[in-house]
């Protein structure tokens, strides 16, 4: 049976691999590049904190105190003159200390950092420091909010700047810090190398799940066909491979040991089933012969007679009954012994057989008594082959018995079907033997 490829293991493994990649890849991706882009935050975070810092202590350190440096000089003004024009000293605008951003020039955003309530903002720097004293009131920075004092949610994340072994003032960072353009065309560069990696893993995982699912497919196949194959009529010994030692090199290997034992099991069962087969056989045979001269029974005898009997019937088939007794059987036991009267017993029951048609009936009825069923067979035809008989057990070499011995038989035979049964007929030619017996025995009558 084939199976679509996308209902396939093989189809299924591809698919699994390349979900379980893309999340994997997707997770890993995008933590590494969040750990990133935090990192590259603290960095400039703390490079303009440094740069503030550093402006500040020389500021206050130039003129003694904040009040006094702020009566003398504006901050941005001294930041100016301390960096010179190129603004070398800090190549970070304002205060903030970040790399200046296309439209924006250090100048612009050191003025910024100190201007006035109301001064005019070009555009508010993305991220720059706020100065306030110890009791959180602002000195710089603040968007006019000079003098006021800050909330402790700014306060909390406040950093002290001391200058002279002396905290008088401190930083609060407002807004987020801005990557550079050489940081961001280094964070794309990243981005794309992680885009094209999730890519590359992605095809390679599709690849990877058609090579390894169509191996897996290939053991999973080899033990549905052997699976398929076992047959209770003598297939069931099926052997696949083992080519590893994980759970389907178990399974494979499960699967040999089962189907030994199974086949052993359907042996064995067989076995016994042959000779319960064959005792029975046996016992059907014990049951219809008789031991002493293994010629059919008497129990045989009717059977068959009867259904050779309605057969008759049917077609208008002629058939004849012969009942044949030994004479003087008694004093056979009583001269020569009840052995030789067994002897005598086979040796006759030998002669029937031997000289009668493989469709004739012949068992022994009884004691001394037989009787012969002859199929399609008139009276006189039957009393030929009863004169045969009777004849060959007169003529029979007894003498190798028991030099004295002497064996002659006396039989009655009967043809009338019309009597109704094959049992009355017996009766008939049963009375055709006592006839033979009156009239001196060893010889045949029919009646
Ligand atoms: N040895 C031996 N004798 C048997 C067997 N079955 C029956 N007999 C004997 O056969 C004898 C039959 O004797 P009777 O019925 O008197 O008949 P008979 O002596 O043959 O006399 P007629 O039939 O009148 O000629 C009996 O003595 C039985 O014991 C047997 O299996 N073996």
């Amino acid at each position: 049976m084939r199976i679509n490829l996308l209902f396939s293991l093989r189809g299924k493994l591809t698919a699994m691999l390349l979900l379980a990649s893309l999340t994997a890849a997707l997770a890993v991706g995008g933590t590494a590049y969040w750990l990133l882009m935090q990192d590259f935050n603290a960095t400039a975070r703390e490079t303009a904190f440094t740069n503030f810092q550093t402006d500040i202590q020389a500021y206050i350190g130039t003129y003694g105190s904040w009040e006094n440096a702020r009566r003398n000089q504006v901050f941005h003004e001294f930041v100016m003159q301390r960096r010179g024009p190129s603004g070398s000293l800090n190549p970070l605008p304002g205060a903030g200390g970040r790399p200046a951003l296309p439209g924006e020039t250090d100048a612009g955003e050191t003025r910024r950092q100190g201007a006035p309530a109301g001064a005019v903002h070009h555009r508010d720097p993305p991220f720059h420091f706020m100065l306030i004293d110890t009791q959180g009131h602002v000195l710089l920075g603040g968007d006019g909010r000079q003098d006021t004092a800050v909330g402790e949610d700014l306060r909390r994340h406040a950093r002290p700047i001391s200058v002279n072994g002396k905290v008088d003032v401190l930083a609060v960072p407002v807004g987020s810090p801005q990557l550079s353009t050489q940081d961001k065309a280094y964070l794309g560069a990243m981005r794309e190398a992680l885009q094209n990696g999730l890519l590359a893993a992605c095809a390679l995982t599709v690849v990877m799940g058609l090579v390894f699912g169509s191996r897996f497919g290939a053991r999973v196949r080899e033990l549905t066909s052997a699976i398929q194959s076992m047959r209770a009529d003598g297939e069931i010994l099926q052997q696949v491979p083992v080519h590893s030692r994980d759970e389907m090199g178990l399974l494979a290997s499960a699967f040999n040991r089962m189907s030994r034992e199974l086949s052993q099991a359907h042996s064995a069962l067989r076995r016994t089933n042959e000779q319960v087969q064959s005792q029975a056989a046996q016992l059907k045979e014990l049951s219809v012969r008789d031991p002493l001269t293994q010629m059919f029974n008497r129990r045989y005898f009717d059977e068959q007679s009867a259904l050779l009997y309605q057969q008759a019937m049917r077609h208008g088939w002629s058939v004849s009954v012969m009942v044949g007794d030994l004479d003087y059987f008694k004093s056979i036991n009583d001269d020569f012994s009840h052995a030789i009267g067994d002897e005598v017993l086979r040796r006759v029951a030998l002669i029937l057989r031997k000289n009668t048609r493989s469709t004739d009936i012949v068992a022994r009825y009884g004691g001394e008594e037989f009787v012969i069923a002859f199929p399609e067979s008139t009276v006189q035809q039957a009393a030929i082959r009863c004169e045969a008989l009777r004849a060959a057990i007169e003529q029979h070499t007894w003498q190798e018995v028991h030099p004295e011995l002497r064996v002659t038989m006396s039989m009655g035979l009967c043809d009338d079907t019309k009597r109704g049964s094959i049992e009355k007929m017996l009766a008939a030619a049963d009375e055709g033997l006592y006839e033979a017996k009156r009239s001196g025995r060893n010889r045949v009558v029919s009646c």
